[in-house]
C-alpha cells in the first residue's frame, strides 16, 4: 500500500505539507497540530509522533495573505494530483471563505488536542459483526460456502473476534439458517474468537453442539422492539438469558462476561469438574439504546437498567447497539454516562448502524471495543428503514489516523470486502473501500 493510500493521521500530518496547508484553508482549517508537549504526551501514552517539522513552520501560514495561500501551486498540484487529498477538503474555492481566522487562540487550539487525544484509548478491538448482522438482512440467502470463506478472509485480516452467525428460529431468520454447518466449517479457523447469537437456550444449546465456544445474548432497551424481535417482553427475554448464563457455566462453556465471586460459587455449585477454566465468556448486546422504531426516542435510564441486568448475569462485555442508527453525539453522550453509572467502561462496547452517517462520531467516545461490519453490510429484519453497521474499513481508516492500533491489515480487510460485495452483486458501503479501490485503480493504469 503506497503512502498516498494510507490514513493522513497525526503520525503522518508532519511529512504531508501540503496536505496540511489544505487542511488549514478549509473549513476545518482549524485542525490543531501536535506543538511539542504534546508530543512529549503522545511518547508517554506510547504512541508515535512525528517531530519533522518546528511549530514556526505549522503555523507559518497564518502569517500568510488567505488568498495566496489558497493559490498555492503546491495546494493546487497537490489536488490534481491525488484526488484523495482533494477530496479530503472539499472544494477550494468553497474554501477560500473558510480561511482560519486569526483571531483563534493558539492554546486553546492545543488544549482542545490535548483534551480530545487524551479522551482517545490506544487500541481499540473491532468486533466483526459482518457474518451475523451484515447477512441477516439480506434478501437472498448466501450459499453455507461464501458465509465460511468470508469468515476465513476476515480472520487472515487481523480480526480477533468475529460474530460468525446466528442460533435463532430458522423461521424468523431464514439467512441464517445454515448457523450449524457454517459452525462446524469454522471450527479450525485460527487467531479469531467467533462468537454466535442466541436467543434462548434451544439456541445456546444447539451452538454448543455445534462447537461455538462463545454466545451472544440480545435484550433490547424497548419494550417494543423486544417484542418484535424475539416475541417476549424485556423481562422475559433477561429470564431467558439467565437460563442461558447458568446454562453456560454448568457446561463451562466461555460465557462474554465478567466473573464475579458469585458466579464462581454458582460455576463450583453446578459445574461437573473443578478443574475447569474459569473464563466465562457469554455477551452482549443492548439493542435500541437511542431509539426504537416503534417507540421513538429511549430513555438511557432504561439502557443503564437492561444494561446492568446482563452486566450482573455475567456478561463480561455489554455492547450497546444504536439499531436503527438514529444517535448523534448529542443523544450517545448522555447514554453512555448513563451506562457508564452502573458499568465499567472498559466493560463496554458499541455499535452504531451507519443510517444517519453519525457512526463515526458516535464512535469517538473512548470506547475501546467497536462493532462494524465489513463493507458496511447489514440491518436488523425487525428494525425497518435501519441501514448496515458502521463499515469496519472506515473504523480502521480512521483509528489507524489517529494513531489508534487495531492489529487489522487494511488491505486484507479490504480484499475480504470485496469478496462478499462481489458476490452480492453490489458497491461497498464503505467510503474508505471505494475510495481506496479507486485509487488503486487509477494507479493501475498509469
Ligand atoms: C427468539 C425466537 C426464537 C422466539 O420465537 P417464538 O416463535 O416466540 O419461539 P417459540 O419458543 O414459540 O418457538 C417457535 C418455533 O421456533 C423454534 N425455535 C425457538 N427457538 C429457536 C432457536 N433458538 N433456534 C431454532 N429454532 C428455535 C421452536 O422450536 C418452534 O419451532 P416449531 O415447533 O414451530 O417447529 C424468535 O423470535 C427468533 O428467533 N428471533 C430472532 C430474531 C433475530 O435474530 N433478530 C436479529 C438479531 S437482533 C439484532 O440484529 C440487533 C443487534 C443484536 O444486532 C444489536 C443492534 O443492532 O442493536
Amino acid at each position: 500500500m503506497s503512502s498516498l493510500e494510507e490514513p493522513i493521521g497525526l503520525d503522518n500530518l508532519p511529512n504531508l505539507n501540503y496536505v496540511g496547508r489544505l487542511q488549514r484553508c478549509s473549513s476545518s482549517g482549524c485542525r490543531p497540530r501536535l506543538d511539542e508537549s504534546e508530543m512529549d504526551d503522545c511518547l508517554n501514552e506510547g504512541r508515535e509522533c512525528s517531530s519533522s517539522n518546528s511549530w514556526e513552520e505549522d503555523y507559518a501560514w497564518r502569517r500568510q495573505p488567505r488568498d495566496k495561500l489558497c493559490r498555492d501551486p503546491l495546494i493546487l498540484k497537490a489536488s490534481r494530483r491525488n484526488r484523495m487529498v482533494f477530496d479530503c477538503v472539499g472544494d477550494l474555492w468553497h474554501m477560500q471563505d473558510h480561511c482560519h481566522s486569526p483571531s483563534h487562540n493558539d492554546t486553546e487550539i492545543r488544549g482542545l488536542a490535548n483534551k480530545f487525544l487524551r479522551g482517545l484509548p490506544k487500541f481499540v478491538k473491532i468486533v466483526e459483526v459482518g457474518p451475523r448482522d451484515g447477512l441477516q438482512n439480506e434478501k437472498t440467502i448466501i450459499p453455507t460456502s461464501v458465509k465460511i470463506e468470508l469468515i476465513q478472509k476476515l480472520a487472515s485480516s487481523g480480526l480477533s473476534v468475529i460474530e460468525a452467525t446466528s442460533f435463532v428460529s430458522p423461521k424468523w431468520v431464514p439467512q441464517l439458517a445454515d448457523a450449524k454447518d457454517v459452525m462446524k466449517a469454522i471450527q479450525d479457523v485460527e487467531g479469531a474468537r467467533l462468537p454466535v447469537l442466541t436467543p434462548n437456550l434451544k439456541g445456546f444449546e444447539a451452538a454448543v453442539a455445534s462447537g461455538a465456544k462463545e454466545v451472544a445474548i440480545f435484550a433490547s432497551a424497548s419494550e417494543s422492539f423486544s417484542l418484535s424481535n424475539i416475541n417476549c417482553s424485556i423481562e422475559e427475554s433477561l429470564n431467558r438469558y439467565h437460563d442461558v448464563t447458568l446454562a453456560a457455566r454448568r457446561l463451562s462453556i466461555p460465557v462474554r462476561g465478567r466473573c464475579p465471586i458469585y458466579s464462581i460459587i454458582l460455576h463450583i455449585l453446578f459445574s461437573k469438574s473443578f478443574a475447569i477454566n474459569f473464563t466465562y465468556y457469554i455477551a452482549r448486546y443492548v439493542s435500541c439504546v437511542i431509539g426504537c422504531p416503534v417507540e421513538g426516542s429511549v430513555p438511557p435510564s432504561k439502557v443503564a437498567y437492561v444494561a446492568k441486568e446482563l452486566y450482573d448475569m455475567g456478561c463480561y462485555e455489554i455492547s450497546l447497539g444504536d439499531t436503527i442508527g438514529v444517535g448523534t453525539p448529542g443523544t450517545v453522550i448522555p447514554m453512555l454516562e448513563a451506562v457508564l453509572s452502573v458499568i465499567p467502561v472498559e466493560k463496554l462496547a458499541v455499535h452504531f448502524h451507519d443510517t444517519y452517517g453519525q457512526s463515526l462520531p458516535n464512535i469517538m467516545m473512548g470506547i475501546s471495543t467497536v462493532d462494524s461490519s465489513v463493507a458496511g453490510l447489514g440491518g436488523c429484519p425487525y428494525a425497518k428503514g435501519a441501514s448496515g453497521n458502521v463499515a469496519t474499513e472506515d473504523v480502521v481508516y480512521m483509528l489507524h489516523g489517529l494513531g489508534i492500533k487495531t492489529n487489522v491489515d487494511l488491505s486484507k480487510l479490504m480484499a475480504a470486502g470485496d469478496f462478499i460485495c462481489k458476490h452480492l452483486g453490489r458497491q461497498s458501503g464503505s467510503k474508505t473501500a471505494i475510495a481506496l479501490s479507486r485509487i488503486t485503480a487509477d494507479a493501475s493504469k498509469i
